[in-house]
């Protein structure tokens, strides 16, 4: 990568080439990309990806209108401490390191790959900070246009392809009708397969997948119908959204201290309401490794440890680094007020 290929301006060119030929690790850090973007981590992350990824060539998509829509998507995503730009470019690289698993080698269509990086990098624009029940709870406008179903999830469509309807900025003028609507119905259901209320469902579709796995004579999974390969690209965006846990510890805490401060603040909007606060959001009582313990054994190992059979063994360092990670959060619990664990 050339200075002159980032796409955006910054004081630090040269060091931001150099975080940037990380794109395709497990461990890129996107706080670096942050400070060395000048704030514009999505821009420069996703941009990287789809030069990477040739898709400008393959879409005839024009490059200063991809920096157009990126920059626009960008400033859509709001300051909150977690839910931000920064963990939008964070799960669209994530996504971007999972689709090259070697299982998954020439499974899917370069338009199944433009519809997942989209997706990952939309999945979270303009998030308020909030929950889903808390918007529920408090009779919010968003609550009432999508009538308390998958209300944020919906939400970040709407504006991610709101923002396309400009003709400076849609990026993907040059697609077919055909590759249009296929892109649109795999971004939605991805992006909806992000709500957390549908992770048991995902998750028992996975095991199921992964007990019937059919492979080829080089392991590559065999994914015949257009609800196999919807399903696995769920579970892959659902995964890169969960994958906090599964990356080096250092990088770890500063996404706990960002999501820690973001539940905080909704807590402190409940007590200013009188309504219940909600489970962990209370600042005063806060338990934060027994949190994250029970985050790791309940949702993420589970949903991990089924990624990691279905690509066996392509995810295992992965795996590795989340049951490291739990282990090491295990032998860090503070005694509760002083008194010796039993
Ligand atoms: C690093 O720690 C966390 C990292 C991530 C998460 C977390 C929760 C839900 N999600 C996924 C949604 O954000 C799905 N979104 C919603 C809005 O619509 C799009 C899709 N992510 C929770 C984390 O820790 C919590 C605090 C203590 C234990 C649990
Ligand atoms: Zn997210």
């Amino acid at each position: 990568l050339k200075v002159s290929e980032l796409g955006i301006e910054t004081q630090y060119p040269q060091e931001l080439v150099d975080v940037l030929s990380r794109i395709n690790d497990w461990g890129l850090d996107t706080f670096k990309v942050e400070e060395l973007s000048d704030q514009r981590p999505l821009t420069a992350i996703t941009y990287r990806i789809f030069q990477e990824r040739d898709l400008c060539r393959i879409y005839s998509i024009d490059q200063s209108t991809l920096l157009k829509y990126l920059l626009m998507l960008e400033d859509h995503y709001q300051q909150v401490p977690y839910h931000n730009k920064a963990h939008g470019a964070d799960v669209c690289q994530s996504m971007h390191v999972l689709l090259n698993a070697s299982a998954l080698d020439g499974v899917f269509t370069d338009l199944e790959v433009m519809s997942a990086i989209f997706a990952s990098a939309v999945h979270d624009v303009d998030h308020p900070g909030v929950t889903n029940q808390f918007l529920i709870n408090t009779n919010s406008d968003l609550a009432i246009m999508y009538n308390d179903e998958s209300v944020l999830e919906n939400h970040h469509l709407a504006v991610a392809f709101k923002l396309l309807q400009s003709q400076e900025r849609n990026i993907f003028a040059n697609l077919t009708t055909k590759q249009m609507k296929t892109l649109r119905k795999m971004v939605i259901d991805m992006v909806l397969a992000t709500d957390m209320s549908k992770h048991m469902q995902l998750l028992a579709d996975l095991k199921t997948m992964v007990e019937s796995k059919k492979v080829t004579g080089n392991n590559i999974i065999m994914l015949e119908t257009y609800d196999d390969r919807i399903q696995v690209l769920q579970n892959m965006i659902h995964c890169a959204d969960l994958s906090n846990p599964t990356k080096p510890l250092d990088i770890y805490m500063r996404w706990i201290d960002r999501i820690m401060e973001e539940f905080w603040r909704q807590g402190d909007k409940e007590r200013d309401l009188r309504l219940e606060i909600s489970p962990m959001c209370d600042r005063r009582v806060a338990s934060v490794e027994k949190s994250q313990i029970g985050f790791i054994e309940f949702i993420v190992h589970p949903l991990w440890e089924t990624w990691a059979d279905l690509v066996y063994p392509d995810a295992n360092n992965i795996l590795e680094t989340l049951e490291q990670n739990r282990d090491w959060y295990q032998s860090h619990i503070e005694p509760e007020n002083g008194a010796f664990s039993s």
